[in-house]
Protein backbone atom coordinates (compact mmCIF):
# COMPACT_ATOMS: atom_id res chain seq x y z
CA UNK A 1 0.00 0.00 0.00
CA UNK A 2 1.67 3.32 -1.14
CA UNK A 3 1.49 6.64 1.32
CA UNK A 4 -1.49 7.85 -0.65
CA UNK A 5 -3.67 4.79 -0.71
CA UNK A 6 -2.40 4.39 2.66
CA UNK A 7 -3.62 7.74 3.95
CA UNK A 8 -7.28 7.34 1.97
CA UNK A 9 -7.40 4.19 4.06
CA UNK A 10 -6.82 6.22 7.10
CA UNK A 11 -9.58 8.83 6.01
CA UNK A 12 -12.46 6.29 5.88
CA UNK A 13 -10.91 4.15 9.32
CA UNK A 14 -13.41 4.17 11.95
CA UNK A 15 -12.17 0.66 13.99
CA UNK A 16 -8.65 0.35 14.74
CA UNK A 17 -7.51 -3.24 16.46
CA UNK A 18 -4.35 -3.52 18.63
CA UNK A 19 -3.64 -7.11 19.43
CA UNK A 20 -1.12 -8.96 20.94
CA UNK A 21 0.79 -11.82 19.12
CA UNK A 22 -1.21 -14.79 20.63
CA UNK A 23 1.51 -16.56 21.22
CA UNK A 24 0.06 -18.84 24.26
CA UNK A 25 -3.05 -19.34 21.57
CA UNK A 26 -1.21 -19.79 18.35
CA UNK A 27 -3.50 -17.95 16.26
CA UNK A 28 -2.70 -14.65 15.03
CA UNK A 29 -3.36 -15.32 11.20
CA UNK A 30 -6.78 -16.92 11.76
CA UNK A 31 -7.67 -14.57 14.72
CA UNK A 32 -6.46 -11.22 12.20
CA UNK A 33 -8.55 -13.14 9.06
CA UNK A 34 -11.98 -13.04 11.22
CA UNK A 35 -11.42 -9.59 12.78
CA UNK A 36 -10.56 -7.85 9.37
CA UNK A 37 -13.40 -9.96 8.19
CA UNK A 38 -15.71 -8.28 11.01
CA UNK A 39 -14.54 -4.82 9.76
CA UNK A 40 -11.40 -3.94 11.10
CA UNK A 41 -9.43 -0.63 9.16
CA UNK A 42 -6.32 -0.90 10.77
CA UNK A 43 -5.03 -3.50 12.99
CA UNK A 44 -1.88 -3.07 14.79
CA UNK A 45 0.55 -5.54 16.49
CA UNK A 46 0.96 -4.18 20.07
CA UNK A 47 2.88 -7.27 22.12
CA UNK A 48 5.89 -5.83 24.65
CA UNK A 49 6.62 -9.57 25.28
CA UNK A 50 8.24 -10.00 21.74
CA UNK A 51 11.71 -10.03 20.64
CA UNK A 52 12.93 -8.07 17.86
CA UNK A 53 13.15 -10.92 15.59
CA UNK A 54 9.95 -12.89 16.54
CA UNK A 55 8.45 -9.25 16.11
CA UNK A 56 9.99 -8.56 11.98
CA UNK A 57 8.47 -12.34 11.88
CA UNK A 58 5.03 -11.65 12.42
CA UNK A 59 4.93 -7.89 10.98
CA UNK A 60 5.51 -10.03 7.98
CA UNK A 61 2.41 -12.30 8.65
CA UNK A 62 0.21 -8.70 9.75
CA UNK A 63 1.43 -7.04 6.61
CA UNK A 64 0.14 -10.19 3.98
CA UNK A 65 -3.05 -10.93 6.18
CA UNK A 66 -3.87 -7.17 6.40
CA UNK A 67 -3.11 -6.54 2.47
CA UNK A 68 -5.71 -9.38 1.45
CA UNK A 69 -8.33 -7.20 3.02
CA UNK A 70 -7.19 -4.21 2.07
CA UNK A 71 -6.67 -2.87 5.73
CA UNK A 72 -3.69 -0.42 6.85
CA UNK A 73 -1.61 -2.16 9.52
CA UNK A 74 0.68 -0.39 11.68
CA UNK A 75 3.77 -0.84 13.89
CA UNK A 76 3.98 0.40 17.34
CA UNK A 77 6.84 2.23 19.06
CA UNK A 78 9.68 0.97 16.74
CA UNK A 79 10.56 3.14 13.91
CA UNK A 80 13.72 0.25 12.99
CA UNK A 81 11.17 -2.25 12.54
CA UNK A 82 9.17 0.22 10.82
CA UNK A 83 11.59 0.78 8.15
CA UNK A 84 12.98 -2.80 8.13
CA UNK A 85 9.35 -4.01 7.36
CA UNK A 86 8.34 -1.07 4.82
CA UNK A 87 5.16 -0.65 7.47
CA UNK A 88 2.60 1.92 5.72
CA UNK A 89 1.95 3.24 9.44
CA UNK A 90 3.57 3.62 12.76
CA UNK A 91 2.03 4.68 16.04
CA UNK A 92 3.84 6.72 18.79
CA UNK A 93 3.08 7.52 22.27
CA UNK A 94 4.29 10.44 24.21
CA UNK A 95 7.31 8.35 25.46
CA UNK A 96 8.22 7.07 21.96
CA UNK A 97 10.35 8.40 19.40
CA UNK A 98 9.45 12.34 19.00
CA UNK A 99 7.38 13.15 15.60
CA UNK A 100 10.92 15.12 14.07
CA UNK A 101 12.97 12.07 14.92
CA UNK A 102 10.11 9.53 13.57
CA UNK A 103 10.07 11.85 10.74
CA UNK A 104 14.14 11.81 9.95
CA UNK A 105 14.33 8.29 10.43
CA UNK A 106 11.35 7.42 8.54
CA UNK A 107 10.62 10.25 5.34
CA UNK A 108 7.15 11.42 4.93
CA UNK A 109 5.54 8.46 3.41
CA UNK A 110 4.20 6.52 6.35
CA UNK A 111 1.00 7.45 7.98
CA UNK A 112 2.38 8.20 11.86
CA UNK A 113 -0.17 8.31 14.73
CA UNK A 114 0.66 9.88 18.38
CA UNK A 115 -1.52 8.88 21.63
CA UNK A 116 -2.95 11.76 23.52
CA UNK A 117 -3.82 12.11 27.31
CA UNK A 118 -4.79 16.02 27.42
CA UNK A 119 -6.66 18.16 25.40
CA UNK A 120 -3.19 20.29 25.24
CA UNK A 121 -1.43 16.91 23.66
CA UNK A 122 -4.52 16.77 21.70
CA UNK A 123 -3.90 19.87 20.44
CA UNK A 124 -0.42 19.90 19.56
CA UNK A 125 -0.78 16.90 17.57
CA UNK A 126 -3.51 18.18 15.44
CA UNK A 127 -1.51 21.52 14.74
CA UNK A 128 1.39 19.62 13.74
CA UNK A 129 1.57 18.84 10.29
CA UNK A 130 3.70 15.76 10.42
CA UNK A 131 1.14 13.87 12.28
CA UNK A 132 -1.51 12.11 10.77
CA UNK A 133 -4.19 10.42 13.26
CA UNK A 134 -4.40 10.68 16.89
CA UNK A 135 -5.86 8.93 19.40
CA UNK A 136 -7.42 10.47 23.03
CA UNK A 137 -7.66 8.17 25.78
CA UNK A 138 -7.35 5.98 28.05
CA UNK A 139 -11.34 7.17 28.34
CA UNK A 140 -11.69 4.04 31.20
CA UNK A 141 -8.65 2.64 33.34
CA UNK A 142 -7.66 -0.43 31.59
CA UNK A 143 -5.44 -3.37 32.57
CA UNK A 144 -4.24 -3.23 28.97
CA UNK A 145 -2.11 -0.05 29.58
CA UNK A 146 -1.77 -0.37 33.38
CA UNK A 147 -0.79 2.66 35.28
CA UNK A 148 -2.06 4.95 32.96
CA UNK A 149 -5.21 6.86 34.36
CA UNK A 150 -8.33 7.20 32.25
CA UNK A 151 -9.01 10.88 31.03
CA UNK A 152 -13.02 10.51 30.71
CA UNK A 153 -15.66 11.37 28.07
CA UNK A 154 -15.25 15.00 29.27
CA UNK A 155 -11.69 15.23 27.68
CA UNK A 156 -13.46 13.56 24.40
CA UNK A 157 -16.20 16.39 24.34
CA UNK A 158 -13.57 19.11 24.73
CA UNK A 159 -11.44 17.64 21.89
CA UNK A 160 -14.58 16.90 19.67
CA UNK A 161 -15.70 20.38 20.18
CA UNK A 162 -12.39 21.83 19.30
CA UNK A 163 -12.99 20.13 15.60
CA UNK A 164 -9.81 18.61 14.68
CA UNK A 165 -8.72 18.71 11.41
CA UNK A 166 -6.83 15.57 11.92
CA UNK A 167 -8.64 12.34 11.65
CA UNK A 168 -8.92 11.03 15.50
CA UNK A 169 -9.45 8.03 17.30
CA UNK A 170 -10.78 7.00 20.89
CA UNK A 171 -9.03 4.47 22.75
CA UNK A 172 -9.01 2.97 26.64
CA UNK A 173 -11.85 0.23 27.95
CA UNK A 174 -14.17 0.72 24.67
CA UNK A 175 -16.20 -2.22 24.25
CA UNK A 176 -19.90 -2.71 21.93
CA UNK A 177 -21.98 -1.42 25.68
CA UNK A 178 -19.85 1.59 25.61
CA UNK A 179 -19.74 2.71 22.10
CA UNK A 180 -22.86 4.38 22.49
CA UNK A 181 -21.41 6.80 25.07
CA UNK A 182 -17.76 7.25 23.11
CA UNK A 183 -20.01 8.50 19.99
CA UNK A 184 -22.74 10.55 22.23
CA UNK A 185 -19.23 12.48 23.26
CA UNK A 186 -18.24 13.88 19.17
CA UNK A 187 -15.93 10.71 18.70
CA UNK A 188 -16.01 8.90 15.25
CA UNK A 189 -13.49 6.45 14.78
CA UNK A 190 -12.28 4.07 18.09
CA UNK A 191 -9.48 1.92 19.02
CA UNK A 192 -9.81 -1.64 21.01
CA UNK A 193 -8.06 -4.07 22.58
CA UNK A 194 -9.95 -6.86 24.68
CA UNK A 195 -13.05 -5.95 22.67
CA UNK A 196 -12.18 -8.08 19.88
CA UNK A 197 -8.99 -10.03 21.65
CA UNK A 198 -11.05 -11.76 24.06
CA UNK A 199 -14.26 -11.69 22.23
CA UNK A 200 -14.90 -15.75 21.50
CA UNK A 201 -16.13 -14.72 18.21
CA UNK A 202 -13.78 -12.19 17.43
CA UNK A 203 -15.31 -11.60 14.03
CA UNK A 204 -18.66 -10.99 15.79
CA UNK A 205 -16.96 -8.41 17.78
CA UNK A 206 -15.57 -6.71 15.31
CA UNK A 207 -18.99 -6.56 13.02
CA UNK A 208 -20.95 -5.37 16.04
CA UNK A 209 -18.35 -2.53 16.92
CA UNK A 210 -17.95 -1.88 13.10
CA UNK A 211 -21.63 -1.62 12.41
CA UNK A 212 -22.38 0.96 15.64
CA UNK A 213 -20.01 3.20 13.52
CA UNK A 214 -20.07 5.16 10.55
CA UNK A 215 -19.70 3.85 6.75
C1 LIG B 1 -3.64 3.25 17.96
C2 LIG B 1 -2.90 3.34 19.24
N1 LIG B 1 -3.25 4.27 20.14
C3 LIG B 1 -2.59 4.36 21.30
C4 LIG B 1 -1.55 3.51 21.57
C5 LIG B 1 -0.78 3.64 22.85
O1 LIG B 1 0.56 4.07 22.60
P1 LIG B 1 1.50 4.37 23.86
O2 LIG B 1 0.86 5.44 24.65
O3 LIG B 1 2.88 4.60 23.37
O4 LIG B 1 1.44 3.02 24.67
P2 LIG B 1 1.94 1.57 24.19
O5 LIG B 1 0.96 1.00 23.23
O6 LIG B 1 3.29 1.72 23.55
O7 LIG B 1 1.99 0.78 25.46
C6 LIG B 1 -1.22 2.56 20.61
N2 LIG B 1 -0.21 1.69 20.78
N3 LIG B 1 -1.90 2.50 19.45
C1 LIG C 1 -2.66 0.98 24.35
C2 LIG C 1 -3.58 1.85 25.09
N1 LIG C 1 -3.32 3.18 25.21
C3 LIG C 1 -4.29 3.83 25.89
S1 LIG C 1 -5.50 2.78 26.41
C4 LIG C 1 -4.73 1.45 25.68
C5 LIG C 1 -5.25 0.06 25.73
C6 LIG C 1 -6.71 -0.09 25.39
O1 LIG C 1 -7.04 -1.42 25.57
P1 LIG C 1 -8.54 -1.94 25.83
O2 LIG C 1 -9.31 -1.65 24.58
O3 LIG C 1 -8.36 -3.40 26.09
O4 LIG C 1 -9.06 -1.21 27.03
MG1 LIG D 1 4.26 3.35 22.67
Amino acid sequence: MNSDAARRRLADARLYLCTDAREQRGDLEEFLHAALRGGVDVVQLRDKTLDVARELELQDLVARVAAEHGALWAVNDRADVARLTGAPAVHMGQGDLPVPAVRTLLGPEPVLGRSTHSAEQAATADADDAVDYFCVGPLWTTPTKPGRPAVGLDLLRQVAASDPRTPWFAIGGIDVERLEAVLDAGARRVVVVRAITQAPDPERAARQLRDRLEP
